[in-house]
């Protein structure tokens, strides 16, 4: 990383949710794709300082709230950039192109119809991903667990992973279709096993042990989210190869659920994201108000089962 050119960037979203891209201009490099606005971060300058005079100098717009979203590592072939992405939520001024840059104001969604630099699909995917991730408890009765779904709905959740390992296949198939007929649009699903690429918009989220088993190809044929579970380095490196969009990376804490696991801790999960570029889930033991403490650590946010239900 120390030879990587330190780039500071930002998904600036509004406060109606659509996020602003610029279009780089023909001389420059990566000339005539779209990107998310920054710049080269000067010797000794701090981070947020960097991304402030960036933003200044390209959009006339002054910060006021920014946290880290994702760091990318990326080899070009003529030089390797480290694109330190930040989420701007809040800032003051009317953006424009101060360098002449044509803007565009884009729908989250919307942003896989344009052209980026090679860099930055993960950081699409970032944009687009919400803060949270909930993975259903284990229940007996699937009434109980749509009352659940409901009230994470209402408590912004929007991204759930179907987890009932008490269930057999074809019980899972059945509570899958129940649950995406029901929660039509309002729940984006990552479902579990073998047989999850087949539902059309659900997800898939392969365990572990599956890293080694599916192909990348089986899993381009996914229509929705595709994600695995990380425990260590390994582990990532296979997730990537394989394309998925994200990951888990747990246990961050000790937890009820996997109480035999010895738990990463910060920093060693911190070390391990820092080379890893694609967003990635803390999970274990965490709850809503350790979110900033994730962010901090190059984070997504958290997933988990018992500390994001109810
Ligand atoms: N700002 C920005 N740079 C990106 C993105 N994706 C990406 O690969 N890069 C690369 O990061 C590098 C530095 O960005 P930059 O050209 O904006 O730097 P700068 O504002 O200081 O420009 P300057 O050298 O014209 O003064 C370029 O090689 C660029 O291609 C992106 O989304 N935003
Ligand atoms: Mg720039």
């Amino acid at each position: 990383m120390s030879e990587a050119l330190h780039v500071m960037a930002a998904v600036i979203r509004g406060s109606d949710g659509r996020i602003l891209i610029a279009r780089r201009g023909s001389h420059q490099d990566q000339g005539g794709l779209w990107e998310f606005p920054g710049g080269k971060l000067e010797p000794g300058e701090a981070r947020l300082d960097g991304l402030r005079r960036e933003l200044h100098e390209e959009l006339g717009i002054d910060v006021q709230a920014a946290r880290p979203l994702i760091g990318v590592l990326h080899h070009y072939p003529k030089r390797s950039v480290w694109l330190d992405v930040w989420l701007v939520s809040s800032f003051s001024g009317e953006a424009h192109g101060a360098e002449g840059q044509p803007l565009r104001w884009v729908e989250p969604a919307a942003l896989d119809a344009y052209a980026f630099p090679e860099a930055n699909r993960p950081i699409v995917t970032a944009a687009q991903l919400p803060e949270r991730y909930l993975i259903t408890p284990e229940l007996d009765d699937l009434g109980r667990l749509c009352d659940g779904l409901e009230q994470a709905l209402t408590g912004g959740i929007r991204l759930v992973q179907l987890r009932q390992n008490q269930l057999d296949a074809p019980a899972y198939a059945a509570w899958a279709e129940q649950l995406l007929a029901r929660f039509d649009g309002r729940i984006d699903w990552l479902f579990k096993g073998s047989h999850a690429p087949h539902w059309p918009g659900a997800g898939w989220h392969l365990r572990a042990s599956q890293l080694g088993e599916v192909s990348r190809e089986e899993l381009a044929r996914c229509s929705g989210w595709t994600a695995a579970s990380c425990h260590n380095a390994n582990e990532l490196q296979q997730a990537l190869a394989l394309g998925v969009d994200f990951v888990t990376l747990s246990p961050l804490l000790p937890t009820a659920s996997h109480p035999q696991a010895t738990p990463l801790g910060w920093e060693q999960a911190a070390a391990l994201l820092r080379d890893f570029p694609k967003p990635a889930y803390l999970l274990g033991g965490l709850t809503t108000p350790q979110l900033p403490e994730a962010w901090q650590h190059g984070a997504q946010g958290i997933a988990g089962i018992r500390g994001l239900w109810r």
